[in-house]
C-alpha cells in the first residue's frame, strides 16, 4: 500500500545571523510576530565554517521566552554529531547538519532522531546533490545553500538551483529548503525550482517591514506548488 501523499507548504524560517544579536530574544521575537514558521539558527564552530556564533546554552535561554517556536539549527560544525544531545535537552526541534561534516550519515540521522529531534541534511555549494540519494528517506528535509556557508549577506548563487530541480523532479514530496541570499529579488528563482523552506536573513532584518516580505516570500512558493500541482 502506498503511503498518502504529504501535501507540501510553502514555510519561511528567518536567519538570525544578521541581526543585532546583542537583542537576540527580542529580535527572534520580532520575526515571530511578523508571521515566522520556524526561526533558523545559525550554529558556526570556527573550525568547519571561518566564522563562530553561538552554541546550545543561548538557544536555551532562548527557549522559555518563546515556548511555542519552531527552533531549526543550522549546523555547521564538525563533527556533525558533536552537540546532538545538548542541542535536544536546550530545546532545537530540528537538527540540520552538513554531509560534508560527517563519516556516518544514517548514524547521525539516528542519534538525531533518538534525541527526540526532526532530521535535515545540508550541502554546501561545492557538493553534488546525487551524494543525497541515498538518505532521503532518512531525513526530514534537505538545505541547499546558495552561499558558502559562514557568514550572512552574501550574493545569492544561481547556479545552486539545479540542485533543488533535481531533487523536486526526483522527490515530489521533501521539503527542500534554501539558504543563502534568498531576497524579495531572489525568491521567483527558488520557487520555480521547487524549493519550499525559504530561509532569509538579510532581507528580513534590514527590511522596514519584514510580515510584508516574509508574506511576499511565502505568496511566491505556494504559486509555485500549486502551479506544479496543477500540471501533475
Ligand atoms: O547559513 C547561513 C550562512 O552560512 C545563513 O543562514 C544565511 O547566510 C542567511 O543569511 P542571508 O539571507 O543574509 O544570506
Ligand atoms: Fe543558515
Amino acid at each position: 500500500m502506498s503511503s498518502p501523499r504529504k501535501s507540501l507548504s510553502g514555510k519561511i524560517g528567518p536567519s538570525i545571523l544578521n541581526s543585532d544579536l546583542s537583542n537576540l530574544a527580542s529580535e527572534c521575537q520580532r520575526m515571530l510576530d511578523s508571521g515566522a514558521d520556524y526561526l533558523h539558527l545559525d550554529v558556526m564552530d570556527g573550525h568547519f565554517v571561518p566564522n563562530l556564533t553561538f552554541g546550545h546554552p543561548i538557544v536555551k535561554c532562548l527557549r522559555p521566552k518563546m515556548p511555542n517556536a519552531m527552533f531549526e539549527m543550522h549546523m555547521m560544525v564538525e563533527p556533525a554529531e558533536r552537540w546532538i544531545e545538548d542541542m535536544a535537552a536546550s530545546g532545537a526541534n530540528m537538527y540540520t547538519f552538513h554531509y560534508e561534516a560527517t563519516q556516518d550519515v544514517p548514524g547521525c540521522v539516528r542519534k538525531i532522531k533518538e534525541a527526540g529531534m526532526k532530521a535535515g541534511i545540508s550541502i554546501k555549494p561545492g557538493t553534488k546533490v546525487e551524494v543525497l540519494d541515498p538518505f532521503i528517506d532518512l531525513v526530514d528535509t534537505v538545505l541547499i545553500m546558495t552561499v558558502e556557508p559562514g557568514f550572512g549577506g552574501q550574493k545569492f548563487m544561481a547556479d545552486m538551483m539545479p540542485k533543488i530541480e533535481y531533487l523536486r523532479e526526483h522527490f515530489s514530496d521533501l521539503d527542500i529548503g534554501v539558504d543563502g541570499g534568498v531576497s524579495l529579488d531572489t525568491i521567483q528563482m527558488c520557487a520555480n525550482a521547487g524549493a519550499n523552506m525559504i530561509v532569509s536573513g538579510s532581507a528580513l532584518m534590514k527590511s522596514d517591514n519584514p510580515r510584508e516580505v516574509m508574506q511576499t516570500l511565502r505568496n511566491t512558493v505556494e504559486d509555485s506548488i500549486q502551479k506544479s500541482q496543477l500540471e501533475r
